[in-house]
């Protein structure tokens, strides 16, 4: 099924649940997505937006409560199907990029492509292209341990892009980073949701980044408090 209007939303979580052992994670939270935004959620420690980043992009399963992905129900889906959509839909990049220290940045990003079935010379020219766009130019036979943390992370971030995803998860991107690392990390995300109509989900608990979403909700104990317009 295909979403061709951002009237609906492209991901939404309702009534969602989850704990953690004793720990309830989540409480009845309500969030949607729509293709080409960005969406910023903010909250104190603990009150449960990494846990919602985990289920709405598939990687735990929520107790109770549903997430709908382009009119299918992700939370039903199973797991062969569910790691085939995060492959090939879903782009994820986490506070630390999680690059693999032993490849260079380029073969990083090359990476996902060439798990799609994409040529080596071909991801690589492509892996490339984005690097540079994200000015990590020069640095590309680097290894993520012999770049800055600004460098790197712009690397993550274009591994998380290089395969077109529709929906990209980033749980405090910036949250290692100076200021003007993250500006720059969080120019090139911007950047590109606005190009490619990519829908961004920002776990942030800094108010400069979530300032670059276009709506923000606020979680508080597991359940979403506040729901604003930033832009
Ligand atoms: N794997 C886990 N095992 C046990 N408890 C967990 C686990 N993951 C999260 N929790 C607990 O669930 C609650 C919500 O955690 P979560 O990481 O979703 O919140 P958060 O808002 O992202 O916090 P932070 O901003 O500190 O990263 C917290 O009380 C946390 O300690």
């Amino acid at each position: 099924m295909t979403n061709g209007t951002t009237r609906q939303p492209l991901l939404a979580a309702r009534d969602l649940a989850k704990a953690h052992g004793r720990t309830e994670a989540l409480r009845g939270a309500c969030v949607e997505l729509r293709a080409g935004e960005i969406l910023a959620v903010t909250g104190a420690s603990g009150s449960g937006k990494s846990t919602l980043l985990h289920c709405l992009a598939g990687i735990v399963r929520p107790d109770a409560g549903s997430v709908t992905y382009d009119g299918e129900r992700l939370d039903m889906l199973p797991e062969k199907r569910l790691s085939e959509l995060r492959r090939t839909e879903f782009g994820v990049i986490f506070q630390f990029g999680q690059l693999i220290p032993e490849l260079t940045a380029l073969d990083n990003v090359a990476l996902p492509l060439m798990l799609a079935g994409t040529g080596r010379t071909e991801a690589r020219a492509h892996a490339e292209a984005l690097l540079e766009r994200f000015g990590v130019r020069g640095q590309e036979e680097l290894r993520p341990g012999e770049m800055s943390g600004g460098q790197a992370q712009r690397a993550a971030l274009a591994r998380a892009l290089v395969t077109r995803p529709r929906v990209v998860f980033a749980d405090e991107p910036t949250g290692a980073l100076d200021s003007l690392a993250s500006e720059q990390v969080m120019t090139a995300l911007a950047h590109t949701a606005r190009e490619s109509g990519t829908a961004v989900l920002l776990v942030t608990h800094d108010a400069h980044v979530a300032a670059y979403a276009n709506r923000e909700v606020q979680l508080r104990d597991g359940a979403v408090s506040k729901l604003e317009v930033t832009a």
